[in-house]
């Protein structure tokens, strides 16, 4: 798997999105650094709730009242800062730079009109002049992913299975050779063979095409086969990201650690795998300081009440995570000639930089 550099790089910014609840504003992405190297495949994945779709929309600009994006930028290479994008610029770059399969994307064509209408009425509206060409390139996408492509594009919506609308939702965000591609639970309606393959062809595409591709979804076991990165989101924070292998192999923040705990075996001690306890907050129970984890995390500490962890890189990986800087701290002091200023724990913005 090797990155492609020509394609664009996602930067994300300082990104807060709050919806608007009869509490008032409160926010389901907050202050999210999360960076998509070029070429490359992340997925992200976190339980319901955490605030994986909210982040996906924004790179579109597509977070709908009572949502809006309260602070923070999406820039694509290309493209510029996407929240900045508003009117045609914004409807132009949606497609044609930025493909989009929604969640639940099975749900999402129109009833009245066969795939085949709907597909030529993308291209128009993106103004695409070789419309055969485009039909030509659907036919094969959809080939690819095990079905007949003709017959697909004559077919309305409900003479499709869950699953051959779901593959409709890929072709439709890959057609238009959009450069970003933004996979939203791509398989949910899937069986578990037919999410394997939709997931290599996925990668396929990448690859061939020189994408950069974001993958959210509650399965982790198949974000380790497609994704080359990782984010793992917890009540609106990116609280681990790194080298997918990395981070599912040796996971530092105790909630990755969870998840991964909790991942059902299919062969081994099926008794290992443990529910994580607790439930991940909504909202309203947020904290208002402090770690967002900390009701549900076995590494605990008193400053993890009252101060939130800031995000720091080390060897590639972002951990947000009190116990988790302590514990590198001791390693850094034990370790000869490293700089004692490694054994700050001042969370500030500035030290993320430094770290970053
Ligand atoms: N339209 C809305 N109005 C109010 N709150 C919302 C709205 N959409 C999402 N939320 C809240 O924002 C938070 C993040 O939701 P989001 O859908 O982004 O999470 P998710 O990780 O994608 O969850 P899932 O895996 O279930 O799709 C949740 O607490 C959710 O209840």
């Amino acid at each position: 798997m090797t990155a492609n550099p020509t394609a664009p790089a996602v930067r994300v910014r300082g990104l807060t999105v709050v919806y608007k609840t009869p509490v008032g504003e409160l926010p389901a992405v907050s202050n999210v650094d999360l960076t998509l190297a070029p070429g490359t495949i992340t997925g992200v994945v976190g339980e319901s709730g955490s605030g994986k779709s909210t982040l996906a929309l924004c790179l579109l600009n597509a977070v709908q009242s009572p949502g809006r994006i309260a602070a923070g930028s999406v820039e694509i290479d290309g493209l510029g800062d996407v929240v900045e994008l508003g009117g045609e610029e914004l409807r132009r770059a949606r497609g044609r730079h930025v493909g989009y399969v929604f969640q639940a994307a099975q749900n999402s064509l129109n009833p009245l009109k066969t795939i085949g209408k709907q597909l030529l009425d993308l291209g128009r509206s993106h103004g695409v002049e070789d419309l055969r060409a485009l039909v030509r390139d659907a036919k094969d996408l959809l080939a690819r992913m095990g079905m007949d492509g003709a017959r697909v594009l004559d077919s309305y919506q409900h003479e499709l299975s869950g699953g051959m609308r779901q593959r409709v939702g890929i072709m439709l965000a890959l057609v238009l050779n959009a450069k970003v591609v933004v996979l939203d639970e791509p398989t949910t309606a899937l069986d578990m063979i037919t999410q394997a393959t939709i997931l290599r062809i996925v990668r396929e595409v990448h690859d061939e095409r020189g994408l950069t591709t974001l993958v959210i979804t509650h399965d982790v076991g198949a974000v380790a086969e497609v994704a080359d990165n990782l984010a793992v989101m917890y009540g609106g924070r990116v609280v681990e990201h790194g080298p997918v292998m990395e981070v599912l192999g040796s996971p530092r923040h105790p909630y990755t650690r969870g998840l991964i705990r909790a991942i059902p075996r299919l062969s081994g001690d099926i008794s290992l795998a443990r529910a994580l306890p607790g439930r991940p907050p909504t909202l309203g129970t947020l904290p208002a300081a402090g770690c967002v984890f900390r009701e549900r995390c076995d590494r605990r500490m008193d400053v993890c009440d009252t101060v939130e962890p800031v995000p720091l890189t080390r060897d590639g990986r972002t951990v947000a995570c009190h116990a988790v800087d302590a514990a590198a701290d001791v390693d850094a002091n034990a370790a000869p000639g490293v700089a004692a200023g490694a054994a700050d724990r001042t969370p500030t913005t500035a030290r993320r930089k430094e770290y970053a």
